[in-house]
């Protein structure tokens, strides 16, 4: 074939090309309207039987070159495409999301404020044992000048034999030290039934790892006015963690922070694998504040400080880490938790991090 043979049906396939494009969006906007109608009628959307018929009438008109099945094919695409053109806002745009919102939501916990571009800290031991375990770590918290203290009453362990934590007594305990410091209390609450009764404690309710996709706890936390930090499920896509949080706020509750604390891989250098790169994706695709958990996520003292310092050089709204006073005698995550001066020294660093940061951050604009 001589090249210019070549060019010339090459020129009649664009001219078809560009006619099937206009088609394709003539229908479009015909299958739009279709789909306001539906809405008006308050039928659904998917409509088989009338897909069926289409196919049907492909067949009978096919006169090929083409196979059947193949142009089916193509029908079928043209279908999926056609209702993804029909759906609502809500489902193209989640609520979460940036093309809903573009401006960040700003968390306020007792007036300390998750999203408003300044960098918090999280702290506090795994899980309540005893009043003066959690005092003594409020009391070197407040001396770094933190405000916002973790601490797990309800432990939802790998092991039922581990320390299930004490409960609503651990509640008590927080809270009173909490009100003594001038603190704001996070923490885990397992059972949607428990989520009216967590609200005269904590100041921000925890939904965990393992309960990411527990869905009547989703809503239930959704429900009631009281800030929800979410933790990314222990093998969720970010799609996934997204989607838990709009269960959330499907329910009215806005204030959402979203917390990366690793998910499982083939890895085992670390407890989890931190997935750094899920701050910006959730901080561009989401409007949420996003914490990043280093003691969950490496489950290594010796890693804290590098992935810390990781997590706000990229971004995210709040470190979150784990003190104990006494870590070895810990009842859980005792390989993990800082001691009270090992908190003190990776709160120095972390601080001076900071500012080095934000000064960058101002010269760089
Ligand atoms: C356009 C419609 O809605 C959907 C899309 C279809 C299409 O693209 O042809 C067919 C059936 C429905 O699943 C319709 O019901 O006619």
């Amino acid at each position: 074939m001589k090249t210019h043979e070549l060019d010339r049906l090459r020129q009649k396939v664009d001219e078809i090309n560009l006619q099937l494009l206009k088609l394709l969006n003539e229908r479009g906007k015909i299958v739009k309207e279709i789909g306001e109608q539906k809405t008006l009628q308050g039928v659904k959307r998917f409509d088989p039987v009338r897909e069926r018929q289409v196919l049907d009438m492909i067949a009978e008109n096919n006169e090929g070159p083409f196979e059947t099945s193949t142009v089916q094919h193509i029908f079928k695409t043209i279908f999926k495409a056609s209702l993804e053109l029909q759906e609502d806002d809500n489902r193209k745009a989640l609520l979460v999301s940036r093309k809903k919102k573009p401006e960040n939501t700003i968390v306020d916990i007792k007036g300390e404020k998750l999203g408003d571009g300044t960098q918090s800290f999280i702290m506090g031991p795994c899980a309540v044992e005893s009043y003066e375990q959690v005092r003594e770590v409020a009391k070197a918290m407040k001396a770094q000048g933190l405000r916002l203290m973790r601490g797990g009453a309800f432990k939802p362990r790998t092991s039922p034999y581990d320390f299930q934590g004490l409960g609503v007594e651990g509640l008590e305990i927080l809270r009173k030290v909490a009100d003594e410091f001038d603190m704001a209390i996070i923490s885990e609450i397992l059972n949607p039934n428990d989520i009216e009764m967590s609200l005269d404690y904590v100041d921000v309710i925890q939904i965990g790892a393992r309960n990411m996709q527990n869905f009547d706890l989703l809503k239930a936390a959704g429900k009631v006015n009281k800030p929800v930090l979410l933790k990314r499920g222990l093998a969720a896509t970010i799609e996934e963690f997204i989607n838990a949080a709009e269960y959330i706020i499907a329910q009215g509750n806005d204030q959402i922070i979203l917390c990366e604390r690793g998910i499982r891989t083939y890895e085992k250098a670390t407890r989890n694998t931190l997935d750094i790169s899920a701050v910006p994706i959730l901080k561009q695709e989401t409007h949420l504040p996003v914490v990043v958990d280093v003691t969950h996520s490496t489950g290594r003292r010796d890693l804290l400080l590098p992935t810390a310092k990781a997590a706000l050089a990229i971004g995210a709204d709040a470190v979150m880490a784990e003190v104990h006073p006494d870590p070895a005698v810990a009842l859980s995550d005792s390989a993990q938790q800082m001691n009270i001066p090992q908190f003190n020294a990776f709160m120095e660093e972390l601080k001076g991090f900071r500012s080095k940061l934000a000064g960058s951050v101002q010269h760089s604009v």
